[in-house]
């Protein structure tokens, strides 16, 4: 297939599950510096396909490229290191750390690659942690136990965490579930944010706040895509009132 100029690039896409196709030879191009907001009925396959684009669920057939890289041949960790971040529903920062050393540890060639050498390379760190932990709304709170924090506070320090790698795509399941009014605000300027320098994918249900981050919205349906374009649109089309807005 082709070179693109797209940072992401999913082209006949298909998984199967004992014969169930979950995922069925789907397209979908991603620009840079693109939020794309994943909408779609339970069971649709959106989860399904965020796990196929981050190694966790390997392909039956079809491309993901990224950056114009083949990734579905690809491990995990090869795909992290590329600049894919993941954020999955249930946050996994260390309760027992502070904010500063929950980012510190997540800065890709940290403490422990470089070890006794590291002083030099230390500051460089302190200084993108103060940077990172001032975008997540968490810059006064670097000395705080992560375990303290609210769940909205806890979401955004993971978040945090994977721009510590500086990923290039990054990826959010859900990412206001139990999060107050006021919180979901919050991360909505913060996705409108960080999507300045790398390409987002939000899966969401919640509709207004669809509306307020998503630059194009992609509606999935068994499998395959069933629209796709600008919030008011996918909102207006009948395919998608019948099989998800409507309910
Ligand atoms: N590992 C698996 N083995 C078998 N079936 C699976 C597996 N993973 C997903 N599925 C099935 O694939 C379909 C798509 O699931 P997926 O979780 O991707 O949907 P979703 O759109 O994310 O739904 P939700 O909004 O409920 O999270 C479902 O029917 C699910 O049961």
């Amino acid at each position: 297939m082709s070179n693109t100029d797209f940072t992401l690039a999913v082209e006949d896409l298909t998984v199967s599950f004992d014969g169930f196709k979950a995922i069925d030879a789907l397209n979908l191009y991603i620009d840079r510096n693109e939020l794309r907001v994943i909408i779609g009925p339970n069971g649709a396959g959106k989860t399904t396909l965020l796990d196929l684009i981050c190694g966790k669920t390997r392909a039956t057939g079809g491309s993901i490229k990224f950056k114009n890289e083949e990734l579905t041949r690809m491990a995990e960790h090869q795909r992290v290191r590329l600049g894919i971040g993941r954020k999955f529903q249930t946050p996994s920062i260390y309760e027992n750390l502070s904010v500063f050393q929950n980012l510190e540890v997540s800065y890709p060639e940290g403490r422990s690659v470089f070890g006794a050498l590291a002083f030099r390379c230390t500051e460089a760190v302190r200084e993108r942690v103060q940077a990172v932990a001032a975008d997540i709304g968490l810059g006064e709170r670097l000395d705080t136990e992560a375990g303290l924090l609210s769940h909205g506070q806890k979401q955004w320090l993971e978040i945090g965490m994977l721009l510590m790698q500086e990923p290039e795509l990054l990826m959010l399941d859900e990412p206001i579930a139990g999060m107050s009014a006021r919180e979901r605000e919050l991360t909505a300027e913060l996705l409108q944010r960080i999507c300045r320098n790398r390409s987002v994918i939000v899966i969401e249900h919640d509709m207004e706040f669809v509306a307020r981050i998503a630059h194009k919205v992609t509606v999935m349906h068994q499998g395959k895509i069933l629209a796709e374009g600008p919030m008011d649109k996918v909102q207006a089309d009948p395919k998608v009132i019948d099989v998800y807005l409507g309910h």
